[in-house]
């Protein structure tokens, strides 16, 4: 099904919220219904059989059964089962979400959301829901479209379909942006555990005292904050696979911890005398130069065999260059549509420009190029003027802003430039630095137009 053949009911005790997807939806799907009180639920959905719902889990209700967003995720799935819903939580209730997915959601989103990846979740959906309904089992029916039509990439196709089936334990190598996320979550949905869950850790982004707590979990009272039970995210990604991004970037210790729970399949909560047998398959993924994999200084030699049954490595995007052609088409119709602007086309000067850039940022940098061309073009031919591409990637340096102001903005984009240049632009290792997520961090760059 497409989105505008969608009927969507958004629920939220918060009317801002409410208006907001309103504004967001009407025009993009068949009809959005808003409704802030959860008990009217069963009659909403009674009366219309709506594909997707958007429902919040922090309700300050009066329902007393631990948590209102789940105890109405469960009233909906009884009376709808077929349903999408998708839950929307706030960032520090992820074991929520993690516990809403296996009982029943179809995805979650964080708040505050960004509108793109609302849309997306939304299609996403949709488009799977279809290829379930037709029974494809081929990597075409993959929930994720992975464009490449590159001799490069159609390797790395042969081997995702040979390995996607298969429990083997992949590590994906490449640079940022390549495309590393997209590929895990492509095996994944390949997998036999595609229905279990696909649990991603971004482990070099986690402090060293998070490491352990984040992945393994803990019981009440293993440390001062230990306020109640926790669950680590092996045993989140129990039946399904575990995605550890970033592995590359993990401490000596941290290694040791890690191998000792692949070696014996159980994990250990801190603060609890119990094993808990874990079933995962595990996929890794680093930006690290194999090279540096290979010293056995930084990285340990057992550890690497056994992350690495396969490894699928994905060329940097300037060394994949009629993939270059193909991607500008998709993100250019994607932003096209999203923007509701008519379709474009290139000016003969505009692929060979997009082709003699180097793209540090690969297919991401790409993307957020064309998106802003599409933004800013009025008619409907892309020219060479039209892409203006971030200086970031290149020279952080040279961003550097004079700063004896003591505007908090101020202060913290020169904060993030320097961390980054410090960093060589590594997105990971900066954002562990400046304590903040790397989505939190990419949103930063967003905001300041770095
Ligand atoms: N082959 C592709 N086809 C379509 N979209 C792609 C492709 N490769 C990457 N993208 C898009 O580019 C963006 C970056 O991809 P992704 O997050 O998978 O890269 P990554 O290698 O995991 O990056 P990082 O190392 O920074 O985590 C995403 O929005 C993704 O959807």
């Amino acid at each position: 099904m497409v989105l505008k053949n969608a009927s969507i009911l958004a629920i939220d005790d918060d009317a801002d919220v409410l208006t907001a997807l309103r504004l967001l939806l009407k025009p993009l799907a068949k009809n959005i219904v808003t409704e802030k009180n959860p008990s009217n639920i069963r009659s909403q959905i009674e009366k219309t059989d709506y594909d997707v719902i958007i429902l919040d889990m922090n309700f300050n209700g009066l329902v007393n059964t631990g948590n209102e967003g789940i105890f109405w995720l469960n009233e909906i799935k009884k009376q709808k089962p077929e349903t999408l819903v998708i839950l929307m939580t706030a960032y520090a209730d992820i074991d929520l979400a993690i516990r809403g997915l296996k009982e029943g959601a179809s995805d979650f989103l964080m708040k505050p959301w960004k509108n793109e990846k609302i849309i997306e979740t939304i299609k996403t959906l949709l488009d799977k829901k279809k290829t379930k309904s037709s029974k494809s089992t081929s990597l075409n029916s993959s929930s994720v479209e992975i464009i490449g039509e590159s001799d490069a990439m159609q390797d790395v196709f042969m081997k995702l379909e040979k390995v996607a089936p298969t429990d083997a334990n992949v590590l994906v190598l490449g640079e940022n942006g390549t495309g590393k996320d997209l590929i895990a979550r492509a095996l994944h949905d390949n997998s036999n555990r595609k229905d279990k869950p696909f649990v991603k850790v971004d482990v070099g982004a986690l402090t060293s005292t998070l490491f352990e707590s984040e992945l393994f979990g803990y019981k009440k009272g293993a440390f001062t904050d230990a306020r109640e039970d926790r669950m680590g995210r092996f045993e989140a990604a129990n039946g399904g696979t575990l995605f550890l991004d970033e592995i590359g970037n993990i401490t000596l210790g941290q290694q040791v911890r890690l191998l000792t729970v692949i070696q014996n399949r159980q994990v250990t909560p801190l603060g609890s005398n119990e094993a808990i047998p874990i079933d995962i398959r595990l996929i890794c993924a680093t930006n690290v130069d194999p090279s540096t994999l290979a010293d056995e200084s930084k990285f340990r030699k057992d550890l690497i065999y056994r992350i690495n049954t396969v490894d699928i490595i994905i060329p940097p995007l300037r060394d994949r260059g009629t993939d270059i052609t193909e991607l500008s088409r998709h993100f250019v119709s994607l932003y096209a549509e999203k923007y509701n602007k008519n379709t474009f086309s290139f000016d003969s000067g505009f692929i060979s420009k997009l082709k003699k850039h180097d793209f540090p940022g690969n297919v991401r940098e790409l993307q957020y190029v064309l998106e802003r061309a599409v933004i800013m073009t009025d008619g409907s031919v892309l020219k060479p003027e039209d892409l203006v591409f971030s200086s970031i990637e290149r020279s952080v340096t040279k961003k550097s802003i004079e700063t004896t102001s003591l505007n908090l903005d101020d202060i913290e984009k020169n904060a993030i430039l320097t961390v980054l240049e410090k960093h060589k632009g590594n997105v990971s290792k900066s954002a562990k630095e400046l304590g903040i997520t790397r989505a939190a961090l990419y949103r930063r760059l967003e905001k300041y137009e770095l």
